[in-house]
């Protein structure tokens, strides 16, 4: 097992890891599993080791993917554990991908204000960001994760042998989280990506359980300088500006990292007519998502609608835009006040008829 530290806890990163869960919710009377469907036989995993170690259970079934992440869904888990008398000295346990972990980690921080958390994420992209830096939330008709709290976990275990059961298209949309850690912090990880995508894309090789450890490094020394995103914390929203826009678009039934694949070449490009960013690093972001099958347009009529969602972005200010742009590979900087003729020059880079 690795181990990687954030400020106050650890992710470990292994296979065959359920074990790690009792020890993590020790002094708990009672622990609440939260998880959804696909991912029922996981958690059953953790819940039978919960039951072996003498802990009382109350699982919880959530809708399925970005469905769950709704306030309602929390209000009903909020009912549950009050009428399972749920008190400050028991737990809360996300398994899942990253929509149930930003919903367990949401309904662990309000629940008696704050009840302990462990997410253990069954996703690639909640095991390289979800479940790791405490960000937890919910979508509302206003946008995408406008509502949520701050609230790190106190252990984030990172099954690897989960990833077997995980769908394809799954583990590309967690690769476009790992591609932006290359591109805002370590190249190294775009280098093993473009040597061998298959490898990379392989949940038994030896090749995505480094890009899991990198991205987990990237993200916890970021989140662990920076909790809330009074600044630095803000380079892990690369490409999330559009990608945000898009999801909202959608209405949330684009993956979240397909969203962010096209917000990265968005962003690439801003970098680019800015003069911040080499024409050839802001061409290897389309070059590499590809290479991973992520998609890298959005159609051109989108335009007005992706304007105006951005406007609601945590980053802006007022009415002043601010994006995550690139000053160079592995150097991340801030674009302020973008032009409308500058935004409208960047999305041709992503633009289908
Ligand atoms: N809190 C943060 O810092 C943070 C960071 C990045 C993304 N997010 C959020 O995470 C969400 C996206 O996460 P995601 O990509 O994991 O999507 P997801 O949670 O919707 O999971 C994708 C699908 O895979 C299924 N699944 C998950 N693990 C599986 C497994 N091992 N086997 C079979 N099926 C499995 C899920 O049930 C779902 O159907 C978005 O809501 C995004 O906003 C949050
Ligand atoms: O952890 C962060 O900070 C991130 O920005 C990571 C993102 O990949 C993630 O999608 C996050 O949920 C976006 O945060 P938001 O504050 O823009 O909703
Ligand atoms: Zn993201």
């Amino acid at each position: 097992m690795t181990i990687v530290d954030v400020k106050d806890y650890a992710v470990e990163i292994g296979r065959g890891l359920a074990d790690r869960v009792p020890v993590l919710v020790k002094g708990a009377n009672q622990v609440a599993v939260l998880y959804a469907g696909p991912v029922e036989g996981h958690a059953t995993a953790v819940l039978d080791a919960l039951r072996a170690a003498g802990f009382g259970v109350l699982p919880i079934e959530l809708p399925d993917a970005e469905a769950g992440k709704d306030i309602t869904v929390a209000a009903r888990c909020w009912d549950e554990l009050g009428a399972a008398a749920f008190t400050r000295s028991d737990a809360v346990v996300g398994v899942g991908g990253g929509a149930v972990t930003d919903l367990a980690g949401f309904v662990a921080a309000c629940w008696l204000r704050g009840v302990r958390l462990v997410q253990v994420p069954t996703s690639l992209l909640g095991m390289v960001d979800a479940a790791v830096g405490g960000k937890t939330g919910v979508n509302t008709a206003a946008g995408k994760n406008l509502v949520g709290a701050f609230y790190p976990p106190v252990g984030v275990v990172c099954d690897l042998a989960t990833l077997d059961t995980l769908p394809g298209d799954d583990l590309r949309a967690g690769m476009a989280e790992v591609v932006k850690c290359g591109f805002i912090a370590d190249p190294g990880i775009l280098d093993l990506v473009e040597a061998d995508p298959a490898a990379a894309l392989d949940p038994r090789g030896t090749v995505l359980p480094e890009l899991v450890e990198r991205a987990v490094a990237v993200k916890a020394r970021v989140v662990s300088a920076d909790l809330r995103e009074a600044g630095l914390r803000e380079i892990l929203n690369y490409g999330h500006t559009l990608g945000h826009a898009i999801e909202r678009h959608e209405g949330y039934r684009w993956k979240h990292g397909h969203a962010i694949s096209v917000g990265l070449v968005y962003a690439a490009a801003l970098g680019r007519l800015t003069g911040r960013l080499s024409p050839e690093v802001a061409a290897r972001h389309r070059a590499i998502l590809e290479l991973l099958g992520l998609p890298v347009t959005y159609p051109a009529a989108a335009w007005p609608q992706l304007h105006a969602a951005m406007r609601v972005d945590k980053k802006a200010r007022g009415a002043m835009l601010r994006f995550v742009v690139l000053d160079g590979l592995g150097v991340p900087g801030t674009l302020e006040g973008p032009s409308d003729e500058l935004l409208v020059a960047a999305y041709q880079d992503v633009v289908t008829t």
